[in-house]
Formats: C-alpha cells, structure tokens, sequence
C-alpha cells in the first residue's frame, strides 16, 4: 500500500515506475513539442501579418516602410537595407516625381548595373547567407554605423529579371548559418519583387496621369491637388508658400517661324531648364498651352523673387537650338504670389484659387510691362 502510494505520487516512486518513468517521459517530451508547436504558430501567425502588410502596400513609400519597419521589427533583424537596380525602372527619376528622397529612407540603395551585385564573380541568383564578410557585405551595410555579424542577401527576381536585392543583417552570429535552409527567405524574397513590381507599375500608372506628355512635368490636375495638400501642410508647419505663373512670349510668332514641332521642341527646353533651377520639393508643371506654374514649398516672398528671375535669366540668356530650324530666342514673363504664413487661413480651396489668380495678375502685368520680366503681387 506503501508502495503504490509512493509510487504514484513522489519522486522515489517515479524512480521506481519504469512505466511512470516512461510516460513522464514521453508527458515532458509532448510538452515540449506542443510548446515548440505553439511557437511555431506564433512565428507564422506573424509572417502571415507581414504578407498581408507587404501584399497591401499601395504606394511604393508605404511598401518600403513595411520593409524597413514591420520586416525588421517582425523578424527581430538588427539591420535591413534595400537596392534596387537602377536601370530597371528608371527608379530615381520616379522617386524624384514621388518627392522621396535619401534623408527619408538612408536604406534604400541603388545600383546601375547588375555586375555591381554579383557576390565575387557569381550572378545573385540564390539567397548567400553567412558570417559577414567585409569585404563583400560592407557596401549593403554602409548606412549602419556598426557591422552586422551574420547575413542573408536576398536577391530580388521577377519573371527571371533581377530588381535588386534585400539585406537583412543579424548581431547574432548564428542567425544566418551558411548549412540553413533558405526556404523561407527565399520565399520572402519571392514576395518582395512581385510587391515591387506592383507598386512601381502602379506608381507609374498614377504618374502617366498626372503628367503632361510632351513636357513630362506634371500636368495642371497634378498641381492643383498638390496646390491644396502643400497650403495645408504650410498651415500646419507655419511657413509660406510661393507660386509662380510662367508664360513663353510671343509663342504664337516661335510657331509660325520655327513650325509646330519647333514650338514643341521650345516647350519641352523651357520646361527642363525651369525645373533645373527648383528644389526637389518644388513642383512644376504645364497649365496648358506655353503656360507654366511652379510651387515654392516653405518659400517667401523674398526668395520666389530671386528664384523667378534666375529662372528667365536661365531662359533669356542662351539661345535655344531646334533641330530642324537652329538657333531661337526664347523669352518668358512670370508673375509671382505668396501666401504668408500670417494670411494662410479660411477654405483651402479658396485661399489655392487666390493664389494662383493673384500670380496670374501679376503675369499679365508681367506682359503689360514689356514681357521678359518677373512681376510680383502685392505681398499678401
Ligand atoms: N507648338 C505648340 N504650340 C502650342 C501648344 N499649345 C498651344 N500652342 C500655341 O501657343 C500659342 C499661344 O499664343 P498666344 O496665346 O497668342 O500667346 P503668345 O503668342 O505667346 O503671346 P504672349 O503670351 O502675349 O507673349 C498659340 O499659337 C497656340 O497654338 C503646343 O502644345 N505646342
């Protein structure tokens, strides 16, 4: 009796069962696996979290947050950086239009040509991953000011064309083991490009609409929404904001000598020339016509003066040179308002129509006045 106590309840009796020995066993090892297997859970419950964040990413901005943000955090990596291959998209150019630059993601890296994310002499076709090894890793780690210790470069493939690559870096050594498996960021890889892919195709989509064909700057549906999301912000941030009516002189006259692809020839020069003089923050585009307006962000009155008048300087000062008709003078007149941070108040879309009107008045005064000339309206 003694002894099927002890041996159902103690410690001596569980030395003394081999059956109970046994099945404590065979009890711990269950535990184990079902805490193994709820952990596993967990870990898949999250990277479904991250698909469905990376899948629904609508802008390319907000897909490359969810790469340097929700991976990194979800995936407990210490670094991430991405490159993107320049040449495949043009990206730089969209990221210009997109007004994303390096200060908003230090991570984002690009390259020109796939040569220059071969790993030694081999293609990146397959995820590496391994100690880091300075010499080939450094150049994706940059931006930290502190080295990883292991790493897995991922390529980014679609449809077999190389995007670029993502880069995940671990202060754990043995994060990234060379004998792991790579399934699952092979998979991760997978779905990156794809996302890319889309979000890059989408971009580009918005981007034809709210372009202007010929000049490729944007168009005046482009500018008049931007208008009324660049006075809120000024509102919010408490700075002014300039904006600009450019007209070419005498463009019917450019027609007539230089025919209408020499006109059209002046209309894509003048736009290029403008847009070399603005910041990236500024925004130009064609109202129609040999018709212009530019935005000056967190620009005074003072400033928009000096940045109009380089602006015809640019223009006035050298001639430009048609291919089928040669060399033509190009003039332009602009008018310049701006909405003081002190005035900045009432509907938006009130104080936006103010604004471009009053530029408008001072480019017909512009015009008045002799043309080649900037005009500003009265501070408001
Ligand atoms: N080549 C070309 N011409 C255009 C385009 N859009 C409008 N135009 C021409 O631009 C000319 C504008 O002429 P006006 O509005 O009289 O102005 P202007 O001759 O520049 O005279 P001011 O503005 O008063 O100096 C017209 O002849 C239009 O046909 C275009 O996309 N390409």
């Amino acid at each position: 009796m003694d002894k099927l106590h002890t041996t159902q309840t103690g410690p001596v009796g569980t030395r003394s069962n081999p059956v109970e020995n046994e099945l404590q066993l065979v009890r711990a090892q269950l535990n184990d696996l079902i805490a193994e297997a709820r952990q596993n859970q967990e870990i898949l419950q999250r990277h479904q979290t991250l698909d469905l964040q990376l899948i629904g990413s609508q802008s390319f901005r907000e897909l490359i947050r969810h790469i340097f943000i929700t991976l990194a955090e979800i995936c407990e990596l210490d670094q991430v950086t991405l490159c993107l291959l320049n040449s495949q998209h043009n990206l730089k150019e969209m990221l210009a239009d997109l007004k994303i630059d390096n200060d908003e993601f230090p991570y984002l890296l690009f390259s020109e040509s796939e040569t220059e994310l071969r790993h030694g002499s081999r293609p990146l076709r397959k995820p590496l991953v391994g100690p880091y090894e300075s010499k080939e890793h450094q150049r994706w780690f940059e931006p930290y000011p502190d080295q990883p210790n292991s790493v897995a470069i991922i390529p980014l493939i679609r449809q077999s064309k190389l995007l670029g690559c993502l880069n995940l870096g671990s202060d754990h050594p043995d994060r990234f083991a060379i004998d792991m498996g790579t399934d699952f960021i092979e998979r991760l890889g997978s779905i990156i490009a794809i996302c890319l892919e889309n979000v890059i195709n989408s971009e580009r989509l918005t981007q034809i609409g709210l372009t202007d064909a010929l000049t490729n700057v944007s168009n005046r549906r482009y500018v008049e929404q931007r208008m009324l999301e660049e006075i809120g912000r000024a509102r919010r941030q408490h700075y002014g904001i300039s904006c600009m009516y450019l007209d070419i002189d005498y463009f019917k006259k450019i027609n007539d000598i230089h025919g209408h692809p020499g006109g059209d020839e002046v209309l894509k020069e003048t736009a290029k020339r403008i847009k070399a003089e603005l910041r990236l923050s500024d925004t130009l585009g064609r109202f129609g016509g040999e018709e212009f307006v530019v935005l000056l962000v967190n620009t005074n009155h003072e400033d928009a003066k000096y940045v109009a008048e380089r602006i015809r300087k640019s223009i006035a000062n050298q001639a430009f040179l048609l291919t089928m008709t040669g060399l033509c003078d190009v003039t332009l007149s602009i008018g310049i308002a701006t909405l003081s941070d002190d005035h900045n108040s009432g509907e938006i879309e009130e104080a936006a129509k103010a604004l471009l009107q009053r530029a408008d008045e001072a480019l017909y005064e512009a015009k008045e006045q002799g043309r080649n000339r900037v005009i500003d309206s009265p501070e408001d």
